[in-house]
């Protein structure tokens, strides 16, 4: 028998029944937010049934919240979800960070950063970004509004295993290349389906040397790429970001816990469905200009002609694209305006991701056409970069500063673009109507959207930060 992956060791370890149709999983954390619960919390009531683990289950508002009059909803089915998440999780004993609370923020932040998310855990919440929290080799996937039902019914899930992928990243990130910059590559090149039914594991150089913020990026948006989700071994730089979090073991039992989770990578002998190989040494930073967060391009790239495509389904989907985002094939996506720049989301607005954008930003002034805002992931990043300065930064530079939430990112409250503006976003969904009826988004990172919001066009930032700045650093080429 070969050995066994690292989703293997997670998954064996929450067996609770394989015997059933669906093998049932033992569910050790349940985030829940106000867009998804609200349904399930209703069902739980219509079947007379009670939370089995409020111990085992936190709760946030994320999605509908403003972000700035942070109590003004204006939207009315917004604001009563965000209530009956919170009476639901009063009444059940539920722990919940509402809208002013200190811990308050997107959900997929706030799990680690409050050492909720920790390795070898299964993780569920009713969102399809759950699988950032597979960064510190966790199992975490989306859910949906009956299957929420269940595990606050019965702290278990029936689930079908997936298959395994692994993708290996070679070589080093370069300089002006991030996380974000890697993770829309894969999916150029693996597809918008090629990870369905997957669980994704990360391995390679490129994952080694990364910081939690950045393997969190990756894991975030592989669910993109249609995967169940992504996992990354934990090692050293998982446990520094874990060490003394509100939630994770203390003393004795920190270090009897970091045993244990060194013990969660893959066995050399085990193998994989598939395997995939890229090589990151050579990335240029990346745009996309489609309407798919596969539709990507290198910052030096032109804007692909529809012809270039090799099938019927690409080629129209391509032409629709471009007619959609109002763009003409051939192209330089640098010489592409915009109208508004969003630095945040679960994908891109975690400390690190504010520092790159502010570096960029220093001694700058948004370009005049353009309308541009930072939201902090959480109200700890929020205080994290004020202690910094970076809110200063951004603010002379004319950027917006806010307050947690999803914000610009899903369209769905008050942070919205206006019909036919132009988006440069750290977010990780660029589909049609996404930001705001009409609006047309490129998904970028963080510092790939700060430039963006200063010269008014997409910009290559490796030749920018050289020239403007002249900063003779030799790894830029
Ligand atoms: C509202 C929620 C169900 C949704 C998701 O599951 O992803 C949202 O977070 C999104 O990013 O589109
Ligand atoms: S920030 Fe965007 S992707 Fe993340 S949970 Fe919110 S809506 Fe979904």
């Amino acid at each position: 028998m070969s050995g066994k992956t690292l989703f293997d060791k997670v998954w064996e370890r929450h067996l609770i029944d394989s015997n059933l149709d669906q093998p049932l999983l033992f569910i050790d954390l349940h985030l829940i937010h106000e867009v998804t619960s609200p349904q399930a919390f209703s069902l739980l009531k219509e079947q007379g049934r009670n939370v089995r683990r409020p111990d085992l289950t936190f709760a946030t508002a994320d999605h509908n919240v403003p972000t700035k009059n942070r109590d003004d909803i204006k939207d009315i089915l917004a604001k009563k979800q965000v209530e009956f998440l919170v009476n639901s999780c009063h009444e059940h004993g539920i722990t919940v960070y509402d809208l002013d609370h200190p811990d308050n923020g997107i959900v997929h932040i706030i799990g680690p950063e409050l050492g909720l998310t920790t390795p070898g855990k299964t993780i569920v919440c009713g969102d399809s970004h759950t699988s950032t929290h597979g960064a510190f080799g966790s199992l975490a996937f989306g859910i949906g509004s009956s299957e929420i039902t269940h595990v606050l019914a019965t702290q278990t899930l029936p689930q079908n295993k997936p298959k395994t992928m692994n993708i290996h990243l070679i070589g080093s990130k370069p300089k002006g290349v991030s996380a974000k910059d890697i993770i829309l590559k894969i999916i150029g090149e693996i597809g918008t389906n090629g990870g369905t039914g997957h669980i994704v594991e990360f391995t390679g150089q490129t994952i080694k040397e990364m910081s939690m913020d950045e393997r969190m990026t990756i894991c975030n948006m592989i669910l993109e790429a249609g995967a169940r989700s992504g996992m990354i071994a934990p090692d050293e730089v998982t446990f520094n970001y874990l060490k003394d979090k509100r939630f994770v073991p203390k003393g004795e039992d920190w270090d009897r816990a970091v045993d244990e989770w060194k013990q969660l990578h893959k066995d050399e002998d085990a193998t994989y469905d598939q395997v995939v190989k890229i090589d990151i040494s050579n990335l240029e930073p990346q745009v996309t200009w489609g309407t798919n967060p596969g539709q990507v391009i290198s910052i030096s790239e032109n804007i692909p002609s529809p012809t270039s495509f090799n099938n019927d389904i690409t080629r129209s989907t391509a032409k629709q694209a471009l007619n959609y985002m109002n763009l003409n094939a051939l192209t330089p996506i640098k010489d592409v305006s915009i109208d508004k720049a969003f630095i945040g989301s679960c994908t891109n607005s975690r400390l690190e991701d504010l520092e790159l954008a502010a570096e960029i930003v220093k001694g700058h002034k948004v370009n005049e056409n353009v309308t541009a805002l930072v939201v902090p992931g959480s109200y700890h990043i929020k205080r994290k970069a004020e202690e910094k300065g970076l809110d200063q930064i951004f603010i002379n530079a004319g950027f917006e500063w806010r307050d947690p939430g999803c914000s610009m990112c899903p369209g769905m409250n008050s942070d919205m673009a206006k019909p036919g503006e132009r988006i440069a976003s750290t977010s990780n969904r660029n589909f049609e109507g996404r930001q705001g009826k009409g609006a047309r988004t490129h998904l970028v990172s963080p510092e790939m959207a700060a430039a963006a919001a200063i010269k008014g066009h997409f910009t290559d930032i490796r030749e920018w930060h050289y020239n403007e700045w002249g900063e003779a650093d030799a790894t830029i080429s």
